[in-house]
């Protein structure tokens, strides 16, 4: 592994993250935990969300055999592993489009740790938004979070991802979220992310998230689904209704098509690129 390595910096809605280019895994090796803490520390780091490898499909045990060029290696900032970012892949797949490793006239297939996800980019490869095919939504039990003295019931919604979604009063119900949420273990046995979510109007909604692995996020794409098809759910709307999802770093829009996937769109930029050593 060479001592010094390139990296990017992006966010999807201010939720951030560190690439790492690494086309056949000899930069990275198996990327450590420590490094990808080291990225991620907002002091003494780079600062990040996460952590997004680029690393080719068929260099990575997790990839081989899914129909797609190029696998993105998610890692929350305390270097645990994660199926599925839906912020970061927006994200990846600028990347992707603004080096000229894919072409985004057409759908961009991503392989993950949930399997392959299909980019649709609204603009060219600098601009535009990203929607993203995440796939079949599972909705599971009802069960119940809770942070501080205050707790609330909560839909059980995966998307490759775990999440509880809890309706509040209000958003400040929850409190500043320093300490994460806690929950049952017996349904989540990897922990969860969990969103608090508030009504804004007809097919509108707000929300807070607080990340496993991450801590109180400006965002989360996975997170924005589960809300959107919780919020569907209790609205009983009909399959093709476009939602809002409000965030504190920016909107998301969703919807749950009548063949029963789960579309997202928004933006993703790229703000920096360098060497680091870190
Ligand atoms: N911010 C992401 C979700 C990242 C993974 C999550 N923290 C987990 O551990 O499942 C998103 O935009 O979806």
């Amino acid at each position: 592994m060479s001592d010094s390595y390139a990296f990017l910096k992006g966010h999807g809605t201010e939720n951030d993250f560190v690439l790492l280019p690494d086309d056949d895994g000899s930069v990275h090796g198996d990327l450590d935990a420590g490094r990808v803490r080291a990225l991620c520390d907002r002091r003494a780091g780079i600062g990040g969300d996460g952590v997004l490898r680029v690393i080719r499909t068929t260099a990575l045990e997790a990839g081989r055999g899914q129909p797609a060029e190029w696998f993105m290696d998610y890692r929350n900032a305390d270097g645990s592993l994660s199926e599925m970012c839906g912020n970061g892949i927006r994200v990846f797949g600028r990347h992707l489009a603004l080096a000229g490793l894919v072409d985004p006239t057409g759908p961009v297939p991503v392989a993950t740790r949930d399997g392959v996800k299909t980019l649709t980019f609204a603009g060219g490869a600098a601009d535009g938004e990203i929607t993203v095919d995440m796939g079949v939504p599972k909705v599971l039990e009802e069960t119940e979070v809770a942070v501080g003295a205050g707790s609330w019931p909560a839909l059980h919604v995966d998307m490759g991802n775990p999440h509880a979604v809890a309706w509040v009063e209000d958003l400040a119900d929850a409190g500043p979220l320093l300490d994460a949420p806690t929950y049952d273990t017996r349904v989540y046995p990897d922990g969860v992310n969990v969103e608090f979510v508030v009504r804004r109007g007809p097919a509108h909604v707000a929300m807070r998230v607080h990340e496993r692995g991450s801590g109180e996020t400006r965002s989360c794409g996975t997170g924005a689904c589960a809300v959107m098809v919780a919020a569907a759910l209790a609205d009983d709307a009909p399959r093709d209704t476009d939602y809002r999802i409000d965030l504190p770093g920016g909107t998301l829009r969703i919807r749950w098509t009548a063949d029963d996937r789960v579309l997202m769109t928004g933006p993703a930029v790229l703000v920096a690129e360098g060497t680091t050593s870190l």
